[in-house]
């Protein structure tokens, strides 16, 4: 048996260099979102990557420092946040199995009577936002606050522009949240929740912060020290290797099972074109590449990410 020859840390440089310049060669494959009007606008030919290290040490390749539309990403942070205010009970109103069906279905939820199959397909996500607006006065305020403790970053915010186009045509969301609310399981006003789930949405990051803010994931719930801030105990570990079996198992909608075969790590994506991969007991990985593919994943994203585990064999050892 060949062994794949692993690069010590020093080559992480290297690896993402090599990554970057083999991704240019899938340019054209894929299609910007355009159903949110604004982020139709985002030029298509940008990758960035960011490796953050449990270590402190980071590596970085590309457009990795410019801010992107995190999108489906903030499902990850939003569910963190409402594990922490409810806990368990989070599953009274949500499940935890794939969906097999595209991000923003309605097909399971008549049939399973309002409850969504997971927090990271929109049904889901929508039921997380409508928990974290019942628990706090200004829910977006309150993810926004809790991002910019992750971040280090107080200027840290949403792109204005891109929630209010996301809430001019959020006509399928608001059906979902209306449809969940028929059957009990939706507690405030859906206009509300998508006000709230707008904003969320067009929370900006580049790849550097967005590695960061997941390092919680990779380092058993605890954030690194960063700036003047301590590091944070975000989750218990128990949690938080949860997130990221939640994560591995429906963390890119319908392509879920695609992205655990060539991948094999805990993963979020978004359709600003941002991936988060975490690799536990070493760091997170965060691209940014804004060509999607059917499903709405990044197609250069998910491509250096297989190309990443493969280079260092961070999924099998
Ligand atoms: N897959 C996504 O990133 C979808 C997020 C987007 N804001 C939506 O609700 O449609």
């Amino acid at each position: 048996m060949t062994e794949t020859p692993r690069p010590t840390d020093s080559h992480l440089h290297d690896v993402l260099q090599q990554i970057a310049n083999e991704a240019q060669d899938l340019f054209g494959r894929g299609e910007v979102a355009n159903y949110i009007p604004a982020l139709a606008e985002v030029p298509a030919r940008r990758f960035g990557m960011a490796l953050a290290m449990v270590d402190g040490s980071s590596y970085t390749v590309g457009d990795a420092h410019t801010p992107f539309s995190l999108q489906s990403i903030t499902k990850l942070f939003t569910f963190v946040l409402a594990l922490k205010a409810v806990g368990e009970d989070l599953w009274t109103r949500v499940g935890r199995e794939p969906s097999g069906a595209a991000f923003n279905s309605m097909v399971q939820l008549e049939s399973e009577r309002g409850i969504p199959r997971n927090p990271f397909i929109n049904a889901g996500a929508l039921v997380v936002t409508d928990i974290l607006t019942s628990r706090y006065a200004h829910m977006d305020l309150a993810m926004l606050g809790a991002l910019r403790r992750l971040t280090d970053d107080p200027a840290l915010t949403w792109n204005v522009r891109i929630a209010k186009s996301e809430r001019d045509t959020a006509h399928r969301n608001m059906a979902l949240a209306y449809f969940m609310k028929s059957y009990g399981n939706f507690h405030n006003p859906p206009e509300l929740v998508l006000d709230n789930y707008c904003r969320q949405c067009a929370t900006e990051m580049t790849c550097t912060q967005l590695a960061q803010a997941t390092m919680f994931l990779a380092n058993g719930g605890v954030d690194l020290a960063k700036g003047s801030q301590p590091g944070e105990h975000v989750l218990s570990a128990d949690a938080a290797r949860r997130v990221n079996a939640l994560m591995l198992t429906c963390g890119a909608y319908d392509a879920s099972g695609d992205f655990a075969y060539r991948i094999g790590l805990p993963i979020k994506t978004g359709v600003g074109g941002g991936i988060v991969a975490i690799a536990p007991g070493r760091g997170t990985i965060s691209v940014w590449s804004p060509e999607l593919d059917a499903k709405g994943n990044s197609v250069l994203g998910a491509f250096a990410l297989e190309r990443l585990v493969q280079l260092t064999g961070w999924n099998h050892d």
